[in-house]
């Protein structure tokens, strides 16, 4: 199987999502802080939502696979588990005694049960044991044994693909981190990516993959900020150089906020030569033209105003630029809102949150179809459809002229 993407834009052909289950009901007004989630979400409306955006792009004839399904068929093959599970108990808040009562637990599981705690964790309450020793014993009811990864929902961050290399993220949030070791073992391990060669690790320097954005085939923006850092930035341009990935990475800094967490949450692509892009930073918004010198050490320009960079190094005379809301109040409700944050399922094709009413009709009026998907309850996570999906196969990329 051929898992290749070299854009954001070309026909969409396989997509890799997380339904969102049981780890949801983890979130309490106590642990959604540092869950990252801004509101508690009604678990069977979320389900809902998502299974109308995996229904719209199926509709659209893309292929779509979820995460758990491939975890448990990975967790049927003995090295994956044990990989996975070692990683799990070496977690050194459990101490020996706690650590065998949980390995116990999980040796009965069979690959469904265990990919479901892998994802879900696993609380105080459902480990029933007689004696857990000292850690068990003073452990808060409200806490985890496991950790849940809520978060996994947003499959654009865990890992993404540059042409046929899949990049696994190095997480920066702590709530986040374990989410990469489910997907380093998918990829390792899974008969269906045998021979894949990863382009990062998760032990690297930060680097996620809302932050990284495909602009044509051997450009990339990679957005610096609250996640990832100039460090992540430099050893993936690095990495990709070497590989011929790409010639050309624009550094993209961004306030450290949670409005702005990654790039993606600010511009996305709707078309070969167009972009969604918030409006009250898309003047602001500067970035560093990084190339390979001949040493294949990068070399760093700028900066430069983003749009004009970005057009330079796609070879156009010119982005086409789609202002996110109608006003610059709408436009701040709307990008909190991920009205931004769209996932194109071709050129001039692109499946968007409902909610935001200002910005599609900014989008129809460009020429951009939008298929609307509901969110209210998704979105609790502060994240939208390109959040909420890793592209592993676009058509490459045709370009015009
Ligand atoms: N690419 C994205 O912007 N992903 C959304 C991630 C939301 C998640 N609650 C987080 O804070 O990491």
């Amino acid at each position: 199987m051929a898992h290749y993407v070299d854009s954001e834009v070309g026909r969409l052909v396989t997509v890799l999502l997380h339904r969102p289950g049981p780890e949801l009901a983890r979130l309490t007004p106590r642990n959604s802080d540092s869950l990252l989630f801004d509101a508690i979400p009604w678990v069977g409306r979320a389900q809902e939502e998502h299974d109308a955006f995996a229904a719209a792009l199926r509709d659209r004839g893309v292929e779509v696979l979820y995460l758990s399904a491939l975890l448990a068929e990975t967790l049927a093959i003995d090295e994956a588990r044990t990989e996975l599970t070692g990683l799990v108990l070496a977690d050194p808040r459990l101490g020996d005694t706690l650590r065998r009562r949980v390995s116990d637990h999980l040796s009965y599981l069979d690959p469904a049960g265990l990919s479901d705690v892998l994802i879900a964790g696993l609380a105080h309450e459902e480990l029933r044991v007689r004696t857990g020793g000292l850690v068990y014993t003073l452990m808060d009811q409200h806490d985890f044994i496991i950790d849940p990864l809520p978060n996994l929902l947003f499959t654009r961050d865990s890992s993404a693909w540059v042409r046929d290399r899949a990049v696994v993220s190095s997480l920066a949030m702590p709530a986040r981190r374990r989410e990469t070791t489910l997907l380093h073992t998918i990829y390792r391990h899974h008969p269906r990516f045998a021979g894949t060669q990863l382009v990062y690790e998760p032990t690297l320097e930060s680097v996620e993959g809302g932050d990284v954005l495909l602009l044509a085939p051997g450009v990339l923006a990679v957005g610096v900020g609250e996640r990832t850092t100039p460090a992540g930035a430099e050893r993936l341009a690095r990495k990709v150089f070497a590989e011929g990935l790409a010639h050309t990475i624009l550094v993209v800094p961004i306030a450290q906020e949670r409005a702005t967490m990654h790039l993606d949450t600010i511009v996305t692509m709707v078309d070969v030569d167009a972009v969604l892009m918030y409006p009250n930073l898309a003047d602001a918004l500067v970035a560093y033209t990084v190339v390979a010198g001949e040493d294949g050490e990068p070399q760093v320009d700028g900066p430069a105003p983003f749009l004009r960079a970005a057009a330079d190094a796609m070879d156009l005379d010119a982005l086409r630029v789609i202002d996110t809301g109608l006003d610059p109040v709408t436009a701040e409700r709307e990008q909190w809102d991920d009205g931004n944050n769209t996932l194109a399922i071709e050129p001039r094709l692109c499946v968007a949150y409902e909610r935001n009413v200002g910005t599609n009709a900014q989008l129809e009026r460009a020429g951009i179809e939008v298929i609307p998907i509901p969110g209210s309850e998704l979105g609790s996570g502060r994240g939208g459809p390109r959040c909420m999906s890793c592209p592993m196969v676009r058509d490459p990329l045709k370009l015009p002229g």
